[in-house]
């Protein structure tokens, strides 16, 4: 097998697994407690994520209250969520404002998506993780939409991935195009930058 093949072999794998996962109410619970209390320490107002797909985490309860809360804050500026749709001649992702009931299509891998709302520009990015690595690398599904969606977009937005406990890959080895994550969080806390 050359690395390629092992890199399809480990995500399908670790996918498997994630969808497999027995204790998965529990461990999405206190993952969404671990964001909640992460988000506190934030002064963002727009924060882009993603619709969950197999078997991934899902950040859009805990980001709704995290926009709720800013509306009882009485922020001047409103919180905004986005989630992310492909741009297939460039290969990158844009964010489009989402809010519960927004009416949604599906995109061309079949994954809901915002219908024609406003383009939005996160300062901080939730990315979903099918695997994560030492040092804040993380494996995706295979296309390299949030690497080079992050060598391209200016300012970078400050990136966290999500991931379980059980994600964690031990001899996970970057590739040279791969742009580490800012911080990881999974079901037991902030698991990178190490403190
Ligand atoms: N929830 C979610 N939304 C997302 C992403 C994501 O990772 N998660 N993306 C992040 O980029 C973008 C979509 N990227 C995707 C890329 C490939 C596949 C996929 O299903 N690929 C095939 C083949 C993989 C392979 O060649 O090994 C598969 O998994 O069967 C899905 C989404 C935008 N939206
Ligand atoms: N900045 C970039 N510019 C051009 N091509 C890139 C860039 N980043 C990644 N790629 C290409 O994208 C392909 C997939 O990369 P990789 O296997 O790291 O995806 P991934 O991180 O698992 O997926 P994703 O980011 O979509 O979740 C690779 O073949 C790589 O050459």
């Amino acid at each position: 097998m050359d690395k390629s093949q092992q890199k399809k072999a480990l995500r399908a794998q670790l996918v498997q697994r994630r969808l497999a996962m027995p204790d998965r109410l529990r461990r999405c619970e206190m993952l969404q407690r671990v964001m909640r209390i992460w988000l506190v320490n934030r002064s963002d107002t727009v924060i882009g994520a993603y619709w969950p797909i197999k078997g991934e985490f899902d950040p859009l309860p805990a980001l709704h209250r995290w926009k709720e809360d800013g509306e009882l804050l009485e922020e001047p500026q409103l919180r905004r969520i986005g989630l992310p749709v492909v741009d297939k001649l460039r290969g990158t992702l844009k964010f489009h404002a989402w809010f519960p009931g927004c009416p949604m299509e599906e995109d061309a891998f079949g994954i809901p998506k915002p219908k024609e709302t406003e383009v939005i520009v996160p300062t901080l990015l939730f990315v979903p993780c099918v695997g994560y690595g030492s040092g804040g690398y993380r494996l995706g599904y295979g296309g390299g939409f949030y690497d080079r969606t992050l060598t391209a977009l200016e300012p970078k937005p400050y990136t966290v991935g999500l991931g379980f406990t059980q994600d964690f890959v031990m001899d996970f080895e970057p590739e040279p195009h791969d742009v580490p994550l800012d911080a990881i969080l999974n079901d037991q806390g902030v698991v990178w930058p190490i403190r």
